[in-house]
């Protein structure tokens, strides 16, 4: 009898990327790559490298090294050696019939030579996890964008899927919420915060199924129609989340962080609105940052002590950054359980 022949799977992790030092001319290479993805500044291309060389490049870069370097450790950038550690461990966890590769969409590890780890092990299959839990076009659209680049020029193309969104996933927001409620255990919280990297307005909109998308309540429910909504995407997570940690919807708020540029951006604005909690009353907050799965810049400074500066400042007692998945074991489960659902 004839036995069906079946080889290695791989799995693919990407996480956005890093510079490779928190130098500025390392942080300059890295923002000229990732801006000038059309798929982020989704300007014409002229406009693009003007905007790359006239303001990032000069000003934009030093001023993103100085708090690069704040944010470096001995490991060197938090994105990169926690996605290395999640590798690690999933690696261990699925075992010998999957082979677990790292790579980063803009500078290194490259998608590329991380797909070349998989081709040499001779893989039946692919399975791409960007690790963004929220479908965007700037980030897993981004990443899908670059996996079909690089693949469709190998003789033998292997079988590709993505795992394009998690935002609703039982073990991811399981996960999350559990480290939450290790700090509710440790303090009393009077609200919280979920605070989401943001996109320009135009983003959701252009990826609007036949203009079901309009920025209001048509992100009040999760349903065939917006599954790729970013908007929808955040509120639908920070609902379940709100449900797993036992909040009212008076307890919590949904905002957007990380603006660029004169664009609007999806509101409300998180540094805008943390300003007014504490005349309301709400002088402790939880923040959580679940549009990562990793502690990197937009979470360990910017919510973590940019905005918990703002909030001491307009009057609140305590701000407190839930930390990221990192490599949780909960959370090396929860990756574990989707890539073998998928
Ligand atoms: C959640 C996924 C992300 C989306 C969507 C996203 C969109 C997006 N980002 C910028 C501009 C910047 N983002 C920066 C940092 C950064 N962004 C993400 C993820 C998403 N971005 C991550 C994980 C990080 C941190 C990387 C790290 O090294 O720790 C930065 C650089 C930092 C800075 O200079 O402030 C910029 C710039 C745009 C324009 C955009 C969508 C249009
Ligand atoms: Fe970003
Ligand atoms: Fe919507």
């Amino acid at each position: 009898m004839s036995k069906k022949a079946t080889g290695k799977i791989g799995v693919l992790l990407v996480n956005l990327g890093t510079p490779d030092s928190p130098s500025t001319p390392d942080v300059r290479k890295y923002l000229r790559e990732f801006l000038l993805d059309k798929r982020v500044i989704d300007i014409n291309a002229v406009a693009r490298y003007a905007l790359i060389n006239g303001v990032i490049a000069p000003f934009r870069a030093p001023k993103s090294a100085k708090i690069y370097k704040e944010l470096w450790t001995e490991r060197g950038s938090p994105l990169l050696y926690h996605g290395l550690d999640l590798q690690k461990k999933l690696q261990a966890s699925l075992g010998d019939r999957y082979h677990v590769a790292f790579g980063m969409r803009y500078q290194s590890p490259s998608i590329k030579a991380a797909l070349e780890e998989l081709r040499e092990q001779s893989v039946d299959r692919i399975i791409v996890l960007p690790l963004f839990p929220q479908y965007a076009s700037a980030s897993t659209g981004s990443v899908q964008d670059k996996v079909m680049e690089i693949v469709k020029d190998w003789w033998v193309i292997p079988n590709i899927s993505f795992i394009s969104s998690f935002c609703d996933d039982p073990g991811f927001i399981k996960s999350f919420a559990e480290l939450g409620k290790q700090h509710m255990a440790k303090d009393d919280y009077d609200f919280v915060v979920f605070s989401y990297h943001g996109v320009p307005e135009r983003h959701v909109l252009k990826g609007s199924d036949k203009g079901y998308c309009q920025l209001g309540a048509c992100c009040n429910t999760y349903n065939k129609r917006n599954k790729y909504c970013y908007r929808a995407s955040c509120y639908a997570t920070s609902r379940l989340l709100a449900a797993e940690l036992g909040l009212r919807e008076d307890q919590y708020m949904v905002a957007f962080q990380s603006r660029l540029g004169k664009d609007p951006w999806l509101t409300p604005y998180t540094d805008f609105i943390l300003k007014d909690l504490p005349a309301k009353g709400i002088k402790k907050v939880l923040a959580y940052s679940p549009a990562f799965v990793a502690d990197c810049l937009e979470t360990t400074i910017e919510v973590g002590e940019e905005f918990k500066e703002m909030f001491l400042e307009a009057g609140g007692e305590k701000w407190q950054l839930v930390e990221s998945l990192n490599s949780e074991p909960m959370w090396v489960e929860a990756v574990k359980e989707m890539v073998l659902q998928h």
